[in-house]
């Protein structure tokens, strides 16, 4: 028996970088989360301890902050001019994952005016891109995450197999709620990202509100089916819905009734409800998602 070194990786994570646009008194704000992950000809620093094939972390982050202040631009583009970055300009780095969460940031109405320079965070969700360049191709995933989102009637859960564990009753008529995590695969580069991550969320959100609903599962397929149909150079479309669950409060004690008006919002436990569609003749994934 030999003992050997599996597969490793290393990066600087969660670099948070800030970019302020200016235009003259006019301002743009770009706010993200920026993770790099290298792999490749590491085993010597695992090893013997010789790092003169590791690009410090320290530098990766340097790196981040540098490229920055050429612009950022869609981050599926920034993400990918820093994956080829490390892979083309370190002989040992052969790999280079590249994640960029973008924080939405709305302009405030000051005085009645678009205010030039102020801004309040948003809730429309998170844009995130993760690249992956392996030194000849990359692969690009665009997504969402924490993009909370209710129905106050159309969704039903009956029919489910009752054991003797099972409490739930059936309901033709609740609260559907969650926070979409979806993520999807592009097929090609040089797309039109920000297009087709309007497109994919304007699709998720006419999907999720206009699906009357049997169960979340069944509102998750109808979501990436609507981003398939809408953004042609998406060729996958992976989604984590938690199930928000609102519990009909029971008021009879106090003598009152609640005709479906009165919820508690329960934050946990919550069903987690998960799942992949996708073209079938979608390109092989390669090391995309892992
Ligand atoms: O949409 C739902 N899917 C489930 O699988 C499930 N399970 C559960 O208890 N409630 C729900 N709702």
């Amino acid at each position: 028996m030999a003992i050997v070194l599996g597969d490793n990786r290393y990066g600087k994570a969660e670099n948070r970088v800030v970019r302020v646009d200016r235009e003259g008194d006019e301002h743009r704000i770009t706010d993200l989360n920026v993770s790099v992950s290298l792999s490749g000809d590491m085993s010597d620093t695992h090893l013997t301890g010789a790092n003169d094939k590791v690009l410090a972390t320290d530098t990766q982050k340097n790196t981040v902050f540098a490229f920055a202040r050429e612009g950022v631009g869609e981050i599926e583009d920034y993400a990918l001019r820093l994956a080829r970055h490390f892979v083309t300009t370190q002989e040992s780095i052969h790999g280079a994952r590249v994640r960029v969460e973008s924080y939405p940031w709305q302009r405030l109405t000051v005085g009645g005016q678009p205010a030039h320079h102020s801004f309040a965070r948003s809730g429309g969700g998170v844009r995130t891109t993760t690249v992956h360049y392996d030194g000849e191709q990359a692969w690009v995933l665009g997504g969402v995450e924490d993009l909370t989102v209710l129905n106050t009637t159309g969704s039903e859960f009956w029919g489910f197999p009752r054991d003797g564990y099972t409490t739930l009753p059936e309901t033709k008529d609740r609260i559907l709620a969650t926070a979409v995590n979806a993520s999807w695969r592009f097929a090609g580069e040089a797309l039109d990202w920000a297009g087709a991550y309007d497109t994919a969320l304007a699709s998720l959100l006419d999907a999720f509100g206009g699906t009357h609903s049997q169960s979340l599962q069944q509102t998750l397929y109808a979501m990436g089916t609507r981003v398939l149909e809408t953004v042609p150079e998406i060729v996958e479309v992976r989604l984590s819905l938690p199930n928000k669950h609102h519990f009909l409060t029971d008021l009879s004690p106090f003598g009152l009734d609640n005709p479906g008006e009165v919820f508690h919002a329960a934050d946990r436990p919550y069903g987690l409800i998960e799942g992949t569609v996708l073209r079938d003749d979608a390109p092989a994934a390669g090391p995309a998602w892992t």
